[in-house]
């Protein structure tokens, strides 16, 4: 009987979602030096009780049965859920995908990290309490979430998810759910752009006690770049998030939303992840777990990868170049879900309407219609520079006394990142810097202009944490400075802890190179100014209350006679009552 050989062949069932992903992510970050500057974490199996704080018993029950399928049972039993893979192994997979981002959470929980990251497969923000997709068999972050409740007593989550998908599956499980407020941005083409969800517009904004505390943020168009991703930052996620005042933040970390990847076909570059990690690390007190979700471009992967662990391990950030203004698009849905969410957020009450009509500045060109040639490129073809070395000075910060001279160059030419000086008279002292910086130091140093605040001043911490994301980021992003000169005049009004959290978030531009003047008699100052400086959290605002309407005006007005020159900002009509 002349057998013949019966080749079962299976092309891989998912070209994408590829083991690869995690060896050149984890190669990258040897190769970068950066996971001998780690602690790794040793990973466990999750255990029935933690995957039940989410998935259903009879869900579980059945993933439980897959290891002992057959390839056709396999197929079979996938074939009831959306867009995902099961493998006689993918249960244990998945159960140390919960195990790590569980590990992650008790070390930072525990204070034995500040921060950390866990490189996981499969991913999870897709999966459902009865169901698998989108590649996910257990909600890694909705279980480290419940998990963080449960057995530390957080009481307030925000999930921050920058995959390019939308994570419906952590929005049904927190939808109705005050304590934990999850932002997920997401390609969406009105709705023509997987998982083709009406529950991921715009619109949909939690349930219930849960009313407001879901923000999705829909991108309409392809190509969103890295003054898009920013803008989202300052003009709506920061204010919500300094509002909501959390204790822990969780970010699904999908890098999907980088320039290259055939899912996203997105523009931005893997440095943004280094300032959209270090924005994060501002709030909770720095306790932030990334726990890995999507990313399909090998290279923008593992490039984003490092970036974002760079920045957890405090090195300086890349400055941001040639920032152009957010897309029209963009405006467009940042005015939807700014509408959408003003009811529950005081900090949106007085926000002025954003109209999508774009001044168009000198010389730049109309994002909105792609630039001949570009569209014409695949993903993968798409090419960027390699994100610039981020060096650290040998030494963080020094303090200058009053006896001392303040000589900034030295903070320019790269011998400390940054520098505090407590000096007899600050406004004099800053125009000598200015001068001096200006005459000795490179003239192509650019000098942060002393920001003019509202002139009345922001009288109360709401009101200047709303000039800071309004207007300090952006002028901040587009400005690009190569020093910044932080002054603390007498009398300025703002109090002690807004001061640091200034200074924390200040370290996003010059690589860090920050020059605090402080009057001498400001002695009290000088300990919590310089442990912000030597990379150390700042402690929390606490929830704020919503800005004096008087100080939201003035940064309306400020910001419209701003906007003609600076297209971070966005450009606001008449703002509502
Ligand atoms: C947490 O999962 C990470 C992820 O969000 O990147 C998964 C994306 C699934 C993409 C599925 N595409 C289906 C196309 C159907 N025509
Ligand atoms: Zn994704």
């Amino acid at each position: 009987m002349n057998c013949r050989s019966l080749f079962v062949h299976f092309s891989p069932a998912c070209k994408i979602e590829v083991p690869e992903r995690l060896t050149v992510s984890h190669g990258a970050l040897v190769r970068n030096g950066l996971t001998d500057r780690c602690i790794c974490l040793p990973v466990r199996e999750a255990v029935d009780a933690e995957i039940l704080l989410v998935h259903s018993e009879e869900y579980l029950e059945a993933v439980k049965q897959t290891p002992h399928m057959t390839l056709e049972d396999l197929k079979e039993f996938t074939l009831q859920y959306g867009d995902v893979y099961f493998h006689p192994n993918i249960y244990h997979c998945a159960k140390l995908a919960v195990g790590s981002a569980l590990q992650l959470v008790d070390s930072v929980l525990m204070g034995k990290v500040k921060n950390g990251m866990a490189l996981v497969r499969p991913p999870g923000h897709h999966s459902m309490r009865s169901a698998a997709n989108g590649f996910c068999v257990f909600n890694n972050v909705a279980i480290a979430a419940q998990y963080a409740k449960q057995k530390y007593g957080v009481k307030r989550i925000l999930i921050v998810d920058w995959d390019i998908h939308h994570g419906q599956g952590v929005q049904y499980c927190f939808e109705d759910d005050p304590s934990v407020l999850y932002f997920s941005w997401h390609r969406y083409e009105h709705q023509k752009f997987w998982p083709n969800l009406k529950d991921s517009d715009y619109d949909i904004v939690g349930k219930g006690e849960g009313a407001g505390f879901n923000i999705n943020v829909p991108w309409n168009k392809v190509g969103m770049e890295n003054s898009d991703y920013l803008s989202v930052f300052c003009h709506l996620l920061l204010p919500i998030a300094y509002e909501f005042c959390p204790d822990l933040v969780l970010v699904c970390a999908g890098f999907d939303s980088a320039i290259g990847d055939p899912e996203g076909e997105m523009c931005a570059t893997p440095d943004i992840f280094a300032h959209l990690t270090y924005l994060l690390m501002n709030l909770a007190e720095g306790k932030l777990c990334a726990v890995l979700e999507g990313g399909y471009n090998l290279t923008s992967l593992a490039q984003s990868v490092c970036q974002t662990v760079q920045t957890l391990l405090g090195d300086p950030l890349p400055p941001l170049t040639n920032l152009t203004g957010p897309c029209r698009s963009t405006l467009e849905s940042l005015q939807c879900v700014r509408a959408a969410h003003r009811q529950h957020w005081s900090c949106l009450r007085h926000a002025g309407t954003i109209s999508t009509k774009r001044i168009k500045l000198s010389g730049e060109g109309n994002k909105d219609e792609a630039e001949v040639g570009e569209e014409q490129k695949s993903p993968e073809e798409k090419i960027w520079p390699e994100p610039p070395k981020r060096i650290c000075p040998p030494v963080c910060s020094a303090v200058v006394l009053p006896d001392g001279v303040v000589c900034p160059d030295i903070i320019i030419l790269f011998q400390i990142r940054n520098g505090l000086a407590l000096v007899g008279d600050a406004a004099m002292t800053m125009t000598c810097v200015v001068q001096y910086v200006a005459a000795e130091v490179d003239s192509r140093y650019e000098l942060i202009k002393n920001f003019p605040f509202p002139s009345q001043g922001c009288t109360d911490t709401s009101g200047f944490a709303q000039a800071m994301f309004s207007l300090l980021l952006p002028l901040g992003y587009q400005y690009n400075p190569s020093l910044v000169l932080l002054v603390r005049m007498p009398g300025s009004g703002v109090c002690d802890i807004m001061w640091q959290q200034l200074t924390g978030l200040l370290q996003s531009f010059a690589h860090g190179h920050t020059l605090v003047l402080l009057q001498e008699d400001d002695k009290a100052c000088v300990g919590p100014t310089a442990s912000i400086l030597l990379g150390n959290p700042a402690p929390p605002l606490g929830q704020l209350p919503a800005s004096l309407k008087e100080d939201a005006e003035a940064v309306e007005r400020l910001r419209s006679r701003l906007q003609a020159d600076w297209n971070l900002l966005l450009t606001t009509g008449e703002s509502t009552k």
